[in-house]
């Protein structure tokens, strides 16, 4: 029989992956991460309520927050399908440059049940100075979470100045997939990680992590949403479970277009343009 805490994780996983496996989750820590300026273009989705309820009504399968926002607006959840995941570390940009390579705990394992999670998450800088740190704040988090029947999703970010100076780039793919397989390797259950450039590589990553899903991470937005859907076709194509996505949703006036958009091309196999000219994005 298994332990009633796999039985947890695996009923909590549901919450965000459909039966394909693959799951769309809208990200907004960034007004902690990045800092509100990165709302600026469109202001009114720093009220959490307007953006949950824009993504909800589009069809989301999961909204990642942090513990206060969980607070301030996670009741617009309720009755919906749509997982929630509390994500326990970050860092604000207004600290000193040196240091933004660590995120600190700044919630726990505890909050994030009290306010009805369906998983945790926490980043690791992979390759920075602060990468002990940051792998034992992981570890205690993923141990406390694991027992207790919750999944732990990994933010695996490799950064840190030997990857800049032996391979060039964060993006380089023999980096990104050696922070996939150290995520997988933690005890993580779900990835999220940059793109690596292509589908071949990208697809690389996907086996280095030997069957923990992994999530593109949105970055920028792209002044066109075609590329965006391309991006993610692509993703899906090598084999990727799908996209946590941030900018690119609340950084546009009207972001449910593109999150059916993308919905299509994650769910329902369809291509960049089919999905784009589905939802009247083109
Ligand atoms: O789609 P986005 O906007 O990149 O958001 C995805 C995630 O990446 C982050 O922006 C962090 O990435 P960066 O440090 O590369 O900016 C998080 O704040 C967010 O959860």
């Amino acid at each position: 029989m298994e332990s009633y805490n796999n039985i947890g994780i695996k009923r909590r996983l549901r919450r965000f992956f459909r039966k394909d496996g693959r799951a769309l989750i809208f990200a907004m820590d960034h007004g902690f991460e990045h800092g509100p300026t990165d709302f600026e273009e469109t202001w009114e989705h720093i009220n959490p309520r307007v953006i949950i309820r824009k993504v909800v009504r589009a069809g989301i399968d999961g909204v990642m927050m942090l513990p206060g926002i969980a607070r301030i607006a996670g009741d617009e959840l309720i009755g919906k399908e749509v997982g929630l995941m509390v994500k326990l570390t970050s860092k604000t940009e207004l600290r000193p440059k040196e240091e933004w390579l660590m995120q600190d705990q700044l919630g726990f394992v505890e909050d994030a049940i009290k306010l009805g999670a369906d998983a945790v998450a926490a980043t690791v800088y992979w390759g920075s100075p602060y990468e002990g740190a940051m792998m034992r704040q992981f570890a205690e988090i993923a141990s406390y979470a694991h027992d207790l029947g919750y999944p732990v999703v990994q933010f695996a970010y490799p950064r840190g100045p030997y990857i800049n100076e032996k391979y060039g780039k964060k993006e380089d793919y023999r980096v990104v997939m050696y922070g996939a397989r150290a995520a997988a390797e933690m005890g993580a259950d779900m990835i999220k990680t940059y793109w690596t450039g292509s589908r071949e590589t990208f697809a690389k990553v996907v086996e280095a992590a030997s069957g923990v899903p992994v999530l593109l991470s949105g970055g920028a937005k792209t002044s066109n949403p075609l590329d965006f859907l391309n991006l993610v076709w692509e993703v899906i194509e090598a084999g990727g479970s799908g996209a946590v996505v941030g900018r690119n949703i609340f950084q546009r006036k009207n972001p449910e277009t593109l999150i059916r958009a993308l919905l299509r091309v994650i769910h329902r196999n369809e291509g960049p343009e089919e999905a784009a000219k589905a939802e009247g994005l083109v």
